[in-house]
């Protein structure tokens, strides 16, 4: 999917909601046991329940490689049953030396290859350059950097600073933009970091950002939208335990889409105050 798609998915949709499909076994309705392959149908019940309300999905693949290659068939068969207007994030957050990073890009992108075709992956950019390059390779797809994540952990290295003061997530974004563009690259930046949006807008002022962190790790939608909105929204905002597990019985899809409801109207309301829809 190019930005300009993506744009227009946001306006058509007045949201930009993006739904984590993060399916633990020992989480979803019990009901759903018996099923062949469970995973798939709670994530198809999902996908159902919340497409009209999102513009993307987020499987992250732990979920699925957890289970070996039972997983990847129910990953397989997600990917398909996404629907063709939704953005499709792989969270598999890679990065390795080029020539492997390269078997990850095709692993991921190359849909006659291995029966994957995501729009994006998240990417790790520790490794530097060769690591991040070759998923930049591929027409129409996305890698999704790491710049500064939700979790506490994030404090141990990305905020470090170097002799002039700038630290290391603000290094990461700048050196990043000299590789690729507005048009092939994101960043990851937890909804958890509120103000610290506006650095990350100093460095990314086009970019995408990918921000994971509203509903269960408590990050504030209004925050995200306050400090890191741009003029063309700019934003995929993830929630994935407090919609997926919003309830756990036989209503866990209805539910689902109450919560997928309550965010895409907050949503629709900051697109109007900052005048991208009417
Ligand atoms: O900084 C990051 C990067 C990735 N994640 C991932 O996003 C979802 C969040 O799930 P919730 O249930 O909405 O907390 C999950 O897949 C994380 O691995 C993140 O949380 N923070």
């Amino acid at each position: 999917m190019t930005r300009a798609e993506l744009i227009q998915q946001i306006k058509t949709k007045r949201s930009f909601l993006c739904v984590g499909l993060d399916t633990d076994i020992t989480k979803i309705p019990t009901h759903l046991l018996e099923e062949e392959d469970p995973i798939f149908a709670f994530n198809k019940a999902i996908i159902a329940a919340t497409e009209d309300l999102c513009v993307a999905y987020k499987p992250n693949i732990a979920f699925y490689e957890s289970y070996g290659v039972k997983g990847w068939l129910s990953l397989q068969k997600t990917w398909e049953a996404l629907p063709k207007n939704c953005f499709s994030i792989a969270d598999a957050k890679r990065g390795d030396i080029g020539n492997t990073s390269n078997m990850y890009a095709q692993a991921f992108f190359d849909e006659q290859q291995s029966g994957l075709g995501f729009d994006s992956l998240t990417i790790a950019p520790y490794m530097g350059n060769d690591s991040v390059t070759p998923f930049l390779a591929y027409k129409d797809k996305w890698a999704i950097v790491l710049a500064l994540t939700s979790n506490q952990g994030s404090l141990d290295f990305q905020n470090f600073k170097n002799a002039e003061g700038k630290q290391l997530f603000e290094e990461v974004i700048d050196k990043v933009n000299t590789w690729g563009t507005p048009e092939n690259t994101m960043y990851v930046v937890g909804a958890t970091r509120g103000e610290g949006f506006l650095k990350i807008r100093e460095h990314a002022p086009d970019h995408f950002l990918l921000v994971p962190g509203v509903g269960a790790q408590g990050g504030s939608l209004s925050d995200v939208c306050q400090y890191g909105m741009n003029k063309d929204c700019g934003l995929l905002v993830n929630s994935t335990r407090g919609i997926i597990y919003a309830s756990q019985g036989k209503d866990f899809a209805e539910r689902a889409r109450e919560e997928a409801i309550l965010l895409q109207q907050e949503m629709e309301v900051e697109l109007i105050k900052a005048g991208i829809i009417d």
